[in-house]
């Protein structure tokens, strides 16, 4: 971001000589065989700066790296300005240039101890009182519904940014929530979401949460209306709505025109990036199922993660650790994805939400000054809970083509200690077998060594582990709300460090703007074949097989 291309930084050339020279001496076996500190040197333990009581472990060590190779990877950090650009972030600045935003997700959890000059700032306070007025009132049932009945439904309409961060953080704090108020998230323009999701709902008990930064949105709006049509179906009376409906967004015209009164409105602003917005009214759905007491307490451990990225060292400071370690694998080892796989069940959505939160942010391909980069940015990011993963796409991720650094994160103590913690102490030993399994393998001599001297060639071959493959271990002592607070804000500030170093904006999402446009013309012609113009054989042709086969 210092108007260069990563490419032109000194550290980014010597670190391409590094991988030249060095990458077939780069084998963990012999790395950990070398040096018994490896584990102290590579790992550090955080501790929220104050705050919430929130502690984790990284171990890094399983990463081909050496102390050279991450001493010239915090170097290309330094000669990116991260640290520059982090304090402009801190500070207001707008620092999403093409939108001439501000980016200010970290204002949303900072309870005043920063002062930070953007209209809304001073807001923010405000808004979490009405988020915990309203949130204790559904909760304790004083807030009715049109009937006089409390509500035991909440139906949150929204997508993407407005829809994955509630739905990853409720999934992943389900123990602390309300077991007696069912939560549903539609998103999906298919009507089926919404179907289904009305079909186990009462229009006297359900509390619909519309949620668009924008309110514009057509998938958002359409299904809210929807909705609205199928309450109204019941209650009549428009007037009913007022107790029904709220809206989360910034566009208060749009929102009133809907038909939701200010007052049952939770604002926010532009500067908040609509994959950073859980810490927003956005998560007023979180506030409801796990209480606005917890809801803070999230916002608390993600304050403190703050606190450390914007004070800790570089070598000390997580998200930065994080951040070159992946573009180690991404730009010089050409990895083209990265693993999320979290051994807690809770946890269920973290690679789902952080496909956006990473994707949306770091895949671009121009830099903020308008040049086309020579490098990779942005990884493919996926994964799935353990030990499900095990038993369908490891077997690639150890024995595969691919190399795919992974992050592994588990909790040492469960919120369900079943058969006496059995469950847990399984589920962790594959955590702990995982890393080691990937980083060290199995070596042709011990698979003959295990399957005696008549076994076949390919056989063999094909029990053989190469190993080698690197991965991050998370552990932290339990999912609770501040340390999930802490985690999120972990990547995030991974995913910002990346961006600058890419010389990207991560901060606007002009990727997804040209299928929108084109869906919006789509649906003008879809009546009749003859409207259907102006399009490739393929597009039209698909178009024109649709039209035949529909029914309704
Ligand atoms: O909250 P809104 O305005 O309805 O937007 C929802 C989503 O819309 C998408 O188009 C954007 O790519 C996402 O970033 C955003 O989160």
């Amino acid at each position: 971001m210092s108007g260069k291309l990563a490419s032109e930084y000194s550290a980014w050339q010597k670190l391409q000589q590094i991988y030249d020279s060095e990458k077939t001496k780069l084998v963990l076996k012999d790395l950990f065989a070398q040096d018994p500190q490896r584990f102290s040197k590579f790992s550090r333990e955080y501790k929220s700066p104050d705050g919430p009581d929130v502690s984790f472990l990284l171990d890094f060590s399983k990463n081909l790296i050496t102390e050279p190779i991450l001493d010239t990877l915090l170097d290309l950090v330094r000669e990116a300005q991260v640290e520059t650009f982090r304090d402009k972030m801190f500070s207001g600045e707008h620092i999403n240039t093409s939108e001439d935003r501000a980016v200010l997700h970290i204002a949303l959890r900072n309870f005043n101890e920063w002062k930070i000059p953007e209209g809304g700032v001073d807001e923010v306070s405000g808004v979490l009182n009405h988020i915990k007025e309203f949130s204790e009132q559904v909760r304790s049932g004083a807030w009715k519904g049109y009937t006089g009945k409390p509500i035991n439904t909440i139906v949150n309409i929204g997508i993407g940014g407005s829809d994955l961060g509630p739905v990853m953080v409720t999934e992943a704090l389900k123990a602390y929530s309300k077991r007696d108020l069912t939560a549903h998230f539609v998103s999906n323009i298919d009507g089926t979401h919404l179907a289904e999701t009305l079909r186990i709902s009462d229009p006297e008990t359900t509390l619909f949460i519309i949620a668009s930064k924008t309110f514009t949105t057509q998938e958002t709006i359409t299904n809210a209306e929807s909705a609205r049509d199928w309450f109204l179906a019941t209650a009549k009376d428009k007037a009913h709505v007022a107790k029904h409906f709220v809206a989360l967004s910034t566009n208060t015209k749009a929102v009133t025109a809907f038909g939701i009164s200010e007052a049952n409105m939770f604002q926010f602003w532009d500067w908040v990036g609509g994959r950073y917005s859980l810490w927003s009214a956005i998560g007023l759905s979180i506030a409801l199922v796990i209480g606005y007491d917890n809801f803070e307490q999230l916002l608390k451990g993600a304050h403190a993660m703050d606190k450390h990225f914007r004070t800790a060292p570089l070598e000390q400071n997580l998200p930065v650790l994080l951040a070159v370690i992946g573009i180690w694998y991404n730009d010089f080892y050409g990895a083209q994805t990265h693993a999320l796989l979290p051994y807690d069940q809770y946890l269920h959505k973290f690679a789902d939400y952080f496909q956006q939160g990473d994707m949306e942010s770091n895949g671009k391909s121009v830099t903020k000054g308008g040049q086309r980069v020579d490098y990779q940015t942005g990884p493919i990011i996926w994964g799935a809970a353990g030990t499900n993963g095990q038993h369908s796409f490891y077997q690639l991720v150890h024995q595969g083509t691919k190399l795919i650094p992974a992050d592994f994160l588990a909790p040492a103590t469960t919120h369900n200690p079943i058969a006496h913690s059995k469950h847990h102490r399984i589920l962790l030993s594959n955590f702990f077998a995982q890393p080691e399994a990937l980083a060290f393998g199995k070596t042709e001599e011990e698979v003959r060594q295990e399957l005696g001297p008549n076994a076949s060639e390919p056989l063999v071959k094909s029990k053989v582990f190469p190993g080698n493959r690197p991965s991050n271990s998370i552990l932290f002592p339990v999912l609770d709300p501040a340390t999930l607070g802490a985690l999120i804000a972990l990547y995030e500030h991974k995913i910002f460090t990346q961006g600058v170093v890419w010389g990207i904006n991560s901060f606007d999402q002009m990727g997804v703007e040209l299928g929108k446009v084109l869906a919006k013309n789509i649906l003008s012609q879809l009546e009749k074949p003859e409207d259907v113009k102006n399009h490739d054989s393929s597009t039209t042709g698909l178009i024109h097989y649709y039209q035949k086969h529909r029914k309704e």
